[in-house]
């Protein structure tokens, strides 16, 4: 068969455009396809906002609490405007390395429109059938909206129209508090809103080691932000300005009243309408692509990356898992994703980082010798800068070895790349003592 391409990629966002550059570069003839904002929700709905508008955040936190460093500041308004332009603007400035223009001078083909898989080597955009050696999914995920009570009659706030809010919300009522609704909600906190987040974990960081929790319980705490855990959510009502969800918490009934609603309550896999049925492409139980550790669908030659396959749904993981699908179509020699080093950081103050093993995943395997935690306030350069709200909690293996290390406090998020080092080169905890 004549082929139009050696690989076409569904999705321009994290995942594939590194599929998409790297195969380029490789020599591969690539086509493209994004039915939306080349960039993907990375750019335009994701980290980038997010993390532009904690800064904000963050900033404002910084200023109120600067006068126990014997600086007396004050807020006099925070122009949510003005916010929401620099957040747009920061998009704006990083566009260009994500655009059509740049991936086209790198011999990519990149075509508008909705990728539709009409076999294993066809791929319908617009009218056109283009034909292809190999298909890579990158179609990403969108907002998980439940089916609860009133809340198709309301309007609320995802990621993906917050970031164009135009209004500061009085009351913020967050459903929803893994780490969308932990980092906008602290954000929006900081901005001046009263937040309430209804969660139905027991614990708040439920992904990460339980002390995470019990601390950040606290911090939010003496944040005035308001955390309802274990809640069950039963109906949301508008009445006038207000709008009310009715919770349940221990069997006792409770209302909360607020005026905007943020629904975070998770993630849903894009693969409606693909064209995943016709061609009997496997999906687990909530829609997501099941892959081999080759990144390799049930079809020999349809890979998929990022978001789209479920459950580490990461910028990193999503680039990680898309250089694994350009080795395994390009090179002989196969490459298999490895997941046990695995970080993922939530930005909020202080912020949250893990990589690795579990204290209790390292029990149940077996492989646990000791933890080692340390409280920041035993760090001089936390004392001497005042952020002591957090830990360093390393999990060791029998021998002494690295096995997963969650650190809270300022700039864990980059500091956890020595312990990922560590993991993935099987460092012992003794190897740091030798080190100056
Ligand atoms: C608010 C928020 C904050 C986040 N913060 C972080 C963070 O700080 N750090 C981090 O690592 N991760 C973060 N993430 C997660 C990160 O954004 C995702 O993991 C990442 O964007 C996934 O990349 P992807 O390529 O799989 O999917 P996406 O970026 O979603 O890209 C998929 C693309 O495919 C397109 N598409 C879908 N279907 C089709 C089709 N049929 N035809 C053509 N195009 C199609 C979509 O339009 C989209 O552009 C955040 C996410 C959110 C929502
Ligand atoms: N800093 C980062 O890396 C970062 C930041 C934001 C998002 N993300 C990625 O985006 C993904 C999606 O984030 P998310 O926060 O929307 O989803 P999530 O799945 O991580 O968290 C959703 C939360 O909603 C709760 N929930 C779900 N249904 C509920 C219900 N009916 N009632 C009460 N609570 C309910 C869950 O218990 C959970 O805590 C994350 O898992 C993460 O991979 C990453």
């Amino acid at each position: 068969m004549k082929y139009d391409y050696d690989i076409i990629v569904i999705g321009g966002g994290s995942g594939g455009l590194v599929v998409a550059s790297g195969a380029s570069s490789l020599g591969a003839r690539v086509a493209l396809i994004e039915e939306s904002d080349m960039g993907g929700d990375c750019l335009n709905t994701g980290c980038v906002p997010s993390k532009s508008f904690l800064k904000v955040g963050h900033t404002c936190e910084a200023i109120r609490n600067s006068e126990k460093y014997g600086v007396k500041s004050e807020i006099k308004e925070v122009d949510i405007n003005k916010v929401m332009e620099r957040v747009n603007s920061v998009i704006e400035t990083i566009r260009p390395k994500d655009s059509k223009e740049r991936y086209e001078k790198m011999g990519v083909d990149v075509l508008k429109g909705r990728g539709i898989i009409e076999d294993s080597n066809s791929v319908k955009v617009g009218d056109k059938i283009l034909k292809t050696k190999n298909i890579v999914i990158a179609t990403g995920s969108s907002p998980f909206i439940p089916d609860i009570k009133g809340l198709d009659s309301i309007s609320y706030f995802t990621n993906e129209n917050i970031f164009k809010i135009d209004k500061k919300p009085k009351h913020l009522i967050v459903l929803g508090g893994g780490p969308i609704g932990l980092e906008l909600g602290q954000g929006f906190s900081e901005i001046g809103s009263k937040v309430t987040i209804i969660d139905r974990n027991k614990n708040m960081f439920s992904k990460d080691e339980p002390e995470v929790g019990n601390l950040m319980i606290d911090v939010f705490k003496n944040m005035n932000i308001s955390v309802k855990l274990n809640s069950k959510i039963l109906e949301i009502e508008k009445d006038n300005e207000d709008i009310k969800v009715f919770i349940e918490i221990d069997g006792k009934k409770e209302v909360v009243v607020g005026d905007s609603i943020l629904v975070s309550l998770g993630r849903n896999p894009n693969t409606k309408n693909i064209g995943a049925e016709k061609i009997g492409l496997k999906l687990d139980k909530r829609g997501s692509i099941i892959t081999d550790l080759q990144m390799k669908t049930n079809i020999k030659n349809i890979y998929a990356c990022g978001d789209v396959t479920g459950p580490y749904q990461f910028t990193h993981m999503a680039s990680y898992q898309a250089s694994i699908v350009i080795k395994n179509i390009i090179s002989p020699i196969k490459s298999k994703a490895d997941y046990s080093y695995v970080p993922w950081t939530t930005y909020t103050k202080p912020e949250v980082s893990h990589v690795g093993m579990m204290e209790k995943a390292a029990k149940e395997k077996r492989v646990f010798g000791k933890s080692i935690t340390i409280p920041l306030d035993e760090a001089d350069k936390s004392v001497a800068e005042g952020d002591i709200n957090g830990f360093l909690k390393l999990i060791l293996g029998k021998r002494g070895s690295v096995l997963g290390a969650t650190i809270v406090g300022e700039k864990a998020g980059e500091l956890i790349t020595i312990a990922s080092i560590a993991i993935k080169n099987k460092m012992k905890v003794n190897d740091f003592a030798n080190i100056i």
